[in-house]
């Protein structure tokens, strides 16, 4: 780790808020491939922080870990102060549905329309939702958060790329979850329509109160929707800062990103 820069890195962050997630001295390896060597992160409520890494250094497993879909070799995960490796099977699908996930490969059914689409996971879990809301109120409303209620009546095959990902968007929101991961929400779009994805991001924010962790390589993304930056490198919290601590520093490592 790089000790002449002066920007905090994530174990000194001093905050009254509530943490929402916290890993410490997470480690994967795929054989001799030593993937996360000791990675850490803290996210507090309401706050959006961006992980930067070039490709190959691990976000992916980092966000697979978080999720579920892989087993870390050690560290320790907490969800909203729950250790996942000591839940059950069903307490954690409970602590899921608190976490909202918008990823590259988070399609939308073709065979469905828009509003099926956006009552699928409500079915999935009945429990959240409140009763006197009803599932048509609830997709009208997620729809039209992220402008789209027009659309809801569709199939996603006359959707563009970025309508689609704000349907899909509408879909994680409609659960209310508290936390949103989100891996490359701008990726293969053209830079309006990022613009527009990135901007709806900082409207949730406000609008639902969650906390987001966001994979980006796109430094648009970065500047507009971050309040912290951790930079990843071979596994590892490289450094941690503002986008315009970062984007200001002398460090060659860092300077790479924001070219
Ligand atoms: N299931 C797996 N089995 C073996 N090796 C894996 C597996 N998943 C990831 N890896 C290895 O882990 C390393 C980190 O991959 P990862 O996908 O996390 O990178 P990344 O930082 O997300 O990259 P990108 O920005 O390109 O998405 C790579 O060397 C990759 O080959």
């Amino acid at each position: 780790m790089n000790t002449n820069l002066n920007i905090s890195h994530s174990h000194e962050v001093k905050s009254p808020r509530r943490l929402m997630l916290e890993i410490k001295d997470l480690r994967k390896s795929f054989g001799k491939n030593h993937v996360l060597n000791g990675f850490h992160l803290a996210l507090y409520k309401g706050e959006n922080l961006v992980i930067m890494g070039k490709s190959g250094s691990g976000k992916s497993v980092m966000i697979k870990c978080l999720v579920g879909l892989l087993q870390a070799d050690s560290g320790s995960i907490k969800i909203m102060d729950q250790e996942i490796n000591t839940l059950n099977q069903s307490d954690l699908d409970t602590l899921r549905t608190e976490i909202g996930f918008l990823f590259q490969g988070s399609a939308l059914y073709d065979s469905m329309t828009v509003r099926e689409n956006l009552e699928f996971p409500l079915r999935r879990h009945k429990s959240k939702m409140d009763a006197d809301t009803s599932i048509s109120e609830l997709v009208n409303n997620a729809l039209e958060d992220v402008g789209l209620l027009h659309t809801i009546d569709l199939m996603p095959a006359e959707l563009s790329g970025g309508m689609k990902r704000r349907v899909a968007l509408a879909r994680t929101l409609i659960l209310k979850p508290k936390i949103i991961l989100y891996d490359e929400p701008t990726s293969g779009l053209d830079p309006i329509t990022s613009k527009e994805i990135i901007e709806l991001m900082r409207r949730i924010q406000g609008q639902y109160k969650t906390s987001s962790l966001i994979i980006t390589h796109d430094i648009d993304c970065a500047r507009v929707v971050s309040e912290r930056i951790l930079l990843l490198v071979d596994g590892i919290n490289y450094v941690e800062g503002t986008f315009a601590e970062l984007s200001t520093s002398k460090d060659p490592q860092v300077k790479a990103f924001f070219k």
